[in-house]
């Protein structure tokens, strides 16, 4: 355990948010005991966890589907290692749905029985990097940074929670053997949602209707996520968390949006060190809504 600074802390070499890291359950999270119908959602920070959450709830959820239950899409799938609302995850009844930001050795030893399933939702770095600027900003359990220079060193440098992206995704790629595993694209998700949502439901062996699907698309999509008081996050980053401004979690939901803050010099510098830590990798990028 090592604190780098009043943001960050060091576990057995990831980063995690110090003010609101749990530190003992994180000692004990090897040994959590996972149950074989549990789903967790993985990504790194800024990736589609919330979407993800919100899809997967509805696909499990009726009462969350159709909007008949009071329960926000946070209380549906709480963060496993970012407990905030300190939920007794034993007491949560099954299926139960988490996220996390863990990387692939930390995650509890019971997640490779390959029963459990894993949901990695990955999303081009440009894209990542620019949410997690202003997202850092915005609230105040991270570190304000001045300038997007500033922050894209500190990226580049692992220095936020999460660590290295580059880390992330390559090392839970490279064990995805381990694991019951779905990588899922946000792009890929953003331009044809319906058959995200299906390719999610399949791997989680739920059967939907035509009506069902509908209703999952409808819910998931950006402009009724960003309206949905369940789903957008608006309270608990306001009233409960703490924010610098009056910014949104559901900012823009687009591909792309680096290309309005990245200056050239920035992104050639990013396409450089890309090129490099990426050789090989199979999974492909999509950087530009332009692409396919
Ligand atoms: N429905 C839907 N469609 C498209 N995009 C969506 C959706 N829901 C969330 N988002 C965008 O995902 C970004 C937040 O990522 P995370 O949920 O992983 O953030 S966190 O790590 O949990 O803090 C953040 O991206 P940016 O808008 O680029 O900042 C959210 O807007």
């Amino acid at each position: 355990m090592d604190n780098i600074d009043t943001y960050l802390v060091n576990f057995k070499g990831f980063n995690f948010d110090l003010p609101a890291v749990d530190v003992d359950f994180l000692e004990n999270i090897e040994d959590f005991e996972i149950r074989d119908d549990d789903i967790f959602i993985i990504t790194y920070p800024k990736s589609g966890t919330v979407w993800g959450q919100q899809i997967v709830s509805s696909i499990c959820f009726e009462k969350h589907r159709y909007g008949t239950e009071t329960v926000e899409t946070i209380d549906r799938a709480p963060f496993f290692e970012y407990n905030i609302r300190k939920k007794d995850f034993l007491k949560i009844p099954s299926p139960r749905i988490f996220s996390s930001h863990l990387p692939y050795y930390l995650v509890p030893k019971g997640l490779k029985n390959k029963k459990a399933k894993i949901i990695y939702i990955y999303r081009n770095p440009k894209d990542v990097l620019n949410s997690y600027f202003h997202f850092s900003n915005l609230m105040v359990l991270f570190q304000f940074t001045k300038t997007m220079e500033e922050f894209l060193e500190k990226f580049l440098d692992g220095k936020v929670v999460g660590s290295l992206w580059f880390d992330h995704i390559k090392s839970w790629y490279e064990h995805r053997h381990d694991f019951n595993i779905l990588f899922m694209m946000y792009e890929e998700m953003k331009m044809d949602l319906r058959s995200s949502v299906l390719k999610i439901s399949h791997f989680l062996e739920k059967e939907l209707s035509e009506e069902d699907v509908e209703a999952i698309v409808k819910k998931a999509t950006f402009e009724n996520m960003k309206h949905d008081p369940k789903a957008n996050y608006y309270d608990i980053m306001h009233k409960e968390v703490g924010t610098r401004s009056d910014g949104q979690f559901l900012r823009k939901g687009v591909i792309g949006d680096w290309k309005n803050y990245l200056t050239v010099k920035q992104n050639e510098r990013f396409d450089r060190i890309f090129q490099r830590k990426m050789k090989d990798f199979p999974l492909k990028f999509i950087w530009d809504i332009n692409e396919e």
